[in-house]
């Protein structure tokens, strides 16, 4: 048996941590950086990255005879980045499901250097499948060879580090994580045993239960229950409090939160009751019954000043939300982790279509027999993921107006089915069917397997951490005459930086939803790169063109 490092940690809700694999650089301290940037737009203090930046587009208008005039447009900004890495919590909603379990298990694993035996052999803990700790982004050409120079993408700008995340949350399940781990059915035994004495003692504080909201096959998990069954004020105060519980006992500078509980079924938008601020806290403290849990729990963070993330596709954000979210200042976003099928296919479809290769049906099926899928079996919240898995090729359909006309797209349909037999082994199979030279056609069959949970849980710890650095990311923009038109201010509320983890990503109101994969992944990257005074990627490499 290889040896692994025993937890020397005592269990807490939210468990306080071993150090044999913490990065070192919580608690407000800076860590040395893997590069640094020669540039007179670039200031490096003890505290700060200050960096100017111009941002180059190009703007389009139509003449008198219809042609259109491309005009080149700079805007100066400049970005101020706290280099300090705060001790960050994370506290999951459903914090005993599926993904709740799987990814809390995989942080101790990563943090503890974890080996275990799998009929394999050995196997290391790892962050495979996060974008940011598994995967790299090129800094720029080696001097010498004008060779690619390419970094962990985790190192671009100073974030924290998941071996750091403080855990916690609350379920309807009053079960602890070590027996929900083992209800959840995603990892190896061998794994289980290691991490089982710290996640016995991690245990969900009690949430909200709207029975409404979600399948009536959950009915049997709900014993760990906030007293009342529709929105309250009391509700909001209970969840503030405890984030600031949280926070307290683990003497946090942050807290994350995320919902990863399951999929509710759509909230109707009714004037008067959730279409404004003022109106929908109004409709909390009158328990009217439409209010959502997910939109109470993104009320309490909102008002308590935590980040609030949706990983489930129901429309928590309604409009009164996002109002809310926007007078407060508060980082929102989500919906729906992109975890395995709708992710393959925002890469497929964009790559298809920009082929010049006409799609016109996109048929996706998948069985799943995990609790998620329990839920899903009922149709109202079946309804929440057909919408979210649906809408993901829009984007990519209109911005091809040779292939498509107006108002022309695919046949697309989504179908989901509950297999208990499979368990969290996700089953997706699709078929992609176009027109190709000639009246020819072309159809891709794919058949995707895996383990849903093991798919989402490194995208629940790429939305804690891209969250965390924007809350110390800040800009102000440059005049004409170059002088800075207002103080520092953060992003937008909500946050579109981070739709490459999600299926149907919330942007400020009134701006366009981008769902191609690549896209998605080259705005999180240059705007990272910015902050550092480093241009876009371009992949131009005329370095190697023109000599
Ligand atoms: N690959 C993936 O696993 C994936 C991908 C995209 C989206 N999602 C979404 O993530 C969510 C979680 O997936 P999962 O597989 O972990 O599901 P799960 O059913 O295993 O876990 C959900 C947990 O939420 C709890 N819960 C339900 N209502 C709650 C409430 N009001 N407050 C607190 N806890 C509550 C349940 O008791 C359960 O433990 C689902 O909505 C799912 O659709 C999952
Ligand atoms: O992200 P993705 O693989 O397209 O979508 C998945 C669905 O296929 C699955 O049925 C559902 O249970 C998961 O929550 C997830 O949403």
């Amino acid at each position: 048996m290889a040896p692994h490092a025993e937890a020397d940690a005592s269990s807490v809700n939210g468990a306080r941590h071993s150090s044999n694999h913490r990065s070192g650089v919580a608690n407000g301290s800076a860590a040395r950086p893997l590069f640094t940037v020669d540039s007179p737009n670039v200031v490096y203090s003890e505290s700060e990255i200050r960096s100017k930046f111009t941002y180059r587009t190009t703007t389009v208008t139509r003449d008198e005879n219809g042609m259109y005039i491309a005009t080149p447009q700079e805007t100066v900004y400049d970005f101020k980045v706290d280099r300090r890495v705060p001790k960050t919590g994370v506290m999951l909603v459903g914090w005993g499901g599926n993904n709740g379990t799987t990814v809390t298990a995989g942080i101790i694993a990563n943090r503890r250097g974890l080996v275990w035996q799998t009929r394999n052999g050995e196997q290391k803990a790892n962050y495979y499948g996060s974008v940011l700790m598994g995967s790299t982004m090129k800094l720029g050409t080696d001097a010498n060879t004008l060779r690619d120079v390419n970094i962990p993408f985790h190192n671009v700008l100073p974030m924290v580090h998941p071996n750091d995340l403080v855990i916690g949350g609350w379920d309807i399940s009053g079960m602890n994580l070590a027996d929900a781990m083992d209800r959840a059915k995603v990892l190896e035994p061998t794994l289980k045993d290691l991490v089982r004495k710290e996640m016995a003692g991690m245990i969900p504080l009690p949430s909200i239960y709207y029975p409404d909201f979600i399948a009536a096959n959950q009915e049997d998990r709900a014993d760990n229950l906030i007293p009342g069954s529709k929105a309250c004020l009391a509700h909001v105060e209970q969840i503030r409090k405890d984030i600031r519980d949280f926070k307290a006992a683990n003497n946090l500078d942050k807290v994350i939160v995320q919902w990863t509980a399951n999929t509710e079924r759509y909230a109707d938008i009714i004037p008067g009751v959730n279409d404004t601020a003022d109106n929908l806290l109004k409709a909390i403290e009158n328990g009217h019954e439409e209010i959502a849990p997910s939109t109470v729990f993104a009320v309490a963070c909102i008002l308590e000043g935590a980040p609030f993330i949706n990983g489930s596709p129901q429309n928590t954000f309604v409009p009164g939300a996002i109002e809310l979210a926007e007078k407060h200042g508060a980082f929102i976003g989500g919906d729906d982790f992109k975890s395995g099928q709708t992710k393959m296919k925002s890469a497929l479809v964009d790559f298809l279509i920009n082929a010049g290769i006409k799609l016109t049906s996109i048929a996706s099926y998948n069985h799943l027999g995990n609790n998620d899928g329990k839920n899903l079996s009922s149709q109202k919240q079946f309804r929440s993921k057909e919408i979210s898995k649906s809408n993901v090729v829009d984007d990519m359909v209109e911005a091809n107006t040779v292939l498509y006309a107006e108002g022309e797209h695919p046949d697309h349909c989504v179908v989901i089915k509950y297999m208990p037999a499979v368990g969290d082994s996700k089953r997706a199979l699709d078929e992609y069917y176009g027109e190709i030279f000639l009246g020819g056609h072309q159809t891709i069959t794919i058949s995707n397997t895996c383990e849903d949970s093991l798919l989402a849980s490194p995208l629940i710890i790429d939305l804690v951490l891209v969250t965390e650095m924007m809350t110390r990311i800040q800009w102000r923009a440059h005049s004409n005459d170059g002088e800075s038109t207002k103080g520092y201010q953060s992003f937008h509320s909500v946050l579109s930086i981070l739709s490459y983890m999600l299926k149907a990503p919330l942007t400020p109101p009134g701006t366009p939803v981008i769902n191609a994969l690549a896209k998605q992944r080259a705005a999180l990257t240059n705007i990272f790169r910015a902050c550092v005074g480093l241009d876009p990627e371009s992949d131009m490499t005329l370095e190697h063109k023109l000599f």
